[in-house]
């Protein structure tokens, strides 16, 4: 909903300035919920956000362009960096809406601070996107970054798992919100958290999407009108292996051979991998069990790579 009352959120910078505010925080025994994004941001983000409002005193957005998730060949200089839009579209966005909705939390920013530091803040030793020439300090989560999107991107999650835990130490959160569209993200970071005894919780909130059942992705802004139509390629492939999923079928092959035959009909759209992955060790299955899997996938549509999935039988 858009309403000209609400607060804007502070605009902090450094890590310097975000202690300060985390400071009062503590002093007033203040629940910090925290969301990390890239900026560009779309009604995914916003929805992290108004889950984050609903379960937290004070709600944190990060909006940093992270260079160490980057491969040297991918897209770092052209990912969208829309600071003011990114702004102005929180200085619109009520945290309630609809019937009913208390006026006083619809005054509220959605996020108290818009945490956007700049590469040297987050990396003051300097970041390079050639893994061979990075120096200091970095994260793995190992048996579960390197296969699906690590595959693909084999040093993807490193950058991931690096940046999240500074960002968790500049911000001190309590909980810790992440979509389900970037599912194995969502693996990878609950490992982390459990395996270097983080204090606090990761939550997973659902993949939102348009009307058209596309995933909301800041790389949407990519596609040109003439591929909104194969961009939706993928999704129709996980609806129609989970259709049969839900009729019973539990077999590897014949769960992808349904997704496979959707790719067979629309030639702009190349599909990367199609994965059916046990939820917890990401291991990929044979036939699914009685913990369920995740069904994901990667393509491309001219150059944009874009990812979704749909989880069977089970929850993150
Ligand atoms: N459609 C969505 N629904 C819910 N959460 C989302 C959605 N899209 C992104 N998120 C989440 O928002 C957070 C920040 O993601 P990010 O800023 O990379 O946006 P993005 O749309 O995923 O961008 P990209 O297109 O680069 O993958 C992540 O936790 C991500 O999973
Ligand atoms: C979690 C994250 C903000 C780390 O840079 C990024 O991977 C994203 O936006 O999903
Ligand atoms: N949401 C994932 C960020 C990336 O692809 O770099």
């Amino acid at each position: 909903m858009t309403i000209s009352t609400v607060q804007s959120p502070v605009l902090i910078h450094t890590i310097r300035d975000l202690r300060a505010w985390r400071a009062t925080t503590t002093r007033e025994g203040q629940a910090v919920g925290f969301v990390p994004t890239m900026g560009a941001l779309h009604d995914g983000h916003l929805h992290l956000l108004r889950t984050a409002r609903k379960q937290c005193d004070r709600v944190v957005l990060s909006i940093f362009v992270n260079p160490a998730q980057f491969a040297p060949h991918e897209d770092l200089a052209t990912y969208p960096r829309t600071l003011d839009a990114d702004l102005a579209l929180l200085a619109r966005s009520a945290p309630t809406h609809g019937p009913g909705a208390d006026p006083m939390a619809a005054s509220r920013p959605l996020a108290d601070v818009v945490f956007a530091p700049s590469p040297a803040e987050m990396y003051p030793a300097g970041i390079s996107t050639d893994v061979r020439e990075q120096r200091g300090t970095f994260v793995e989560v190992l048996g579960v970054s390197h296969q699906m999107e690590g595959v693909t991107r084999p040093h993807f999650f490193r950058g991931v798992a690096t940046i999240v835990l500074k960002l968790f130490n500049a911000v001190q959160p309590d909980r810790a919100y992440f979509g389900q569209k970037d599912v194995q993200q969502c693996v990878v970071l609950r490992n982390m958290v459990r395996d270097l005894l983080l204090p606090l919780t990761v939550v997973t909130v659902p993949t939102v999407r348009s009307a058209t059942g596309l995933a909301l992705s800041s790389r949407n802004r990519y596609l040109t009108p003439d591929q909104m139509e194969p961009a939706l390629t993928l999704r129709r492939a996980l609806v129609a292996a989970s259709e049969r999923y839900e009729t019973g079928e539990r077999r590897r092959t014949h769960l992808l051979k349904a997704a496979h035959a959707v790719f067979a009909t629309e030639p702009r759209a190349q599909l990367e991998y199609i994965s059916l992955a046990h939820p917890v060790t990401l291991a990929e299955l044979d036939v699914v069990g009685q913990d369920g899997a995740i069904l994901s996938g990667a393509f491309r549509v001219g150059t944009t790579r874009l990812i979704d999935n749909i989880l069977l039988g089970c929850a993150l």
